[in-house]
């Protein structure tokens, strides 16, 4: 017998209805996507932080309650696969169709998702803070985007360039769930109209919205590596006062161009503006070139 691609179904976490990318294999079912360069592949790591397992079923419905955060990762991380090769031509997070691995369930009411440079972790949550956080495709946007910036732009994980990456993380999460909210889908899932992070207006979640509020904090996990997660509120504002003004379609090639073309792993903030300011003249001219200036200026960057 061989592995046949097929397709399925499933609910997310919000019992919706999601149609689904398989692999039936000697009467199994799996959620294994088989419909791009590299698979899309799905596993449940039973609340462990090791042992994971690919989700299977005896049919096409993977319809169970314990599915469900398996569903949305699978789904979402299509979607993004999509997003990069549909609108930049990037085939995967590598540009040469890497695999997706994700892996859901993991650990025990953790807060928390993330890439550890192979495949995407996500938590349940603790049903307080969080639900399971794949249930947000702005959240594996950013994920996955941590890989992309892996392979492009190499930002380092620490001061203004870890700040940097973060809030590319962000952006492409905007980008494939276009509103300034971070995170809202599973965030809190007792309290509506709240996010991890707003990207409109940073203060709200105590980040930054200008450099003469940059946090200097020291590289270490404490720290937060030097308040990458909370300085980042500062290029997410820059990014809130471009898009407002140019658009999404030319905001994300400009995006994308920066990252891919001229940001490199010790970019400041500085050499963040230069980058994009480089890009949107590359692309479109003066015009949203200036836009993109005055756009970091305002939040004191220059
Ligand atoms: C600490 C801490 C981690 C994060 C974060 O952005 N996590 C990734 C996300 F996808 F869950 F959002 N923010 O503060
Ligand atoms: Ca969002
Ligand atoms: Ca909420
Ligand atoms: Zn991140």
């Amino acid at each position: 017998l061989e592995e046949v691609a097929t397709t399925g179904y499933g609910y997310g976490n919000k019992g919706d209805y999601k149609s689904l990318n398989i692999t039936a294999d000697s009467g199994q079912y799996y959620l294994v996507d088989q419909t791009h360069t590299g698979n899309i592949e799905t596993y449940d790591a039973h609340n462990t932080k090791s042992n994971y397992n690919l989700i299977s079923d005896y049919d096409n419905a993977f319809t169970s309650t314990s599915q469900r955060a398996g569903v949305d990762a699978h789904y979402y991380a299509d979607q993004v696969y999509d997003y990069y090769k549909n609108t930049h031509n990037r085939d995967s997070y590598d540009g040469k169709g890497a695999p997706l691995y994700s892996v859901v369930h993991y650990g025990y009411n953790h807060n928390n998702a993330y890439w550890n440079g192979e495949a995407m972790f996500y938590g349940d949550g603790d049903g307080r803070t969080f639900s399971p956080l794949s249930g947000a495709n702005d959240i594996v946007a950013h994920e996955l985007t941590h890989a992309v910036t892996d392979y492009t732009a190499g930002l380092v994980y620490e001061y203004e360039s870890g700040a940097l990456n973060e809030s590319f993380s962000d952006v492409f999460g905007y980008f494939v769930d276009p509103d300034f909210l971070m995170g809202e889908d599973a965030y809190t899932p007792g309290i509506a109209g709240d996010a991890l992070r707003s990207m409109s207006n940073p203060e709200q979640y105590d980040q930054p919205a200008h450099m003469s509020q940059y946090q200097y904090l020291p590289n270490t996990e404490d720290g937060d590596y030097g308040g990458v997660h909370i300085n980042s509120g500062i290029p997410n504002k820059a990014f809130y006062n471009t898009v407002t003004v140019i658009g999404k379609a030319k905001a994300e090639k400009i995006y994308y161009r920066a990252l891919s073309y001229y940001l490199t792993p010790n970019a400041s903030f500085s050499d963040a503006r230069a980058a994009l300011i480089r890009s949107a003249q590359d692309l479109y001219g003066s015009t949203d070139a200036n836009t993109v200036a005055n756009a970091w200026s305002k939040v004191g960057v220059y």
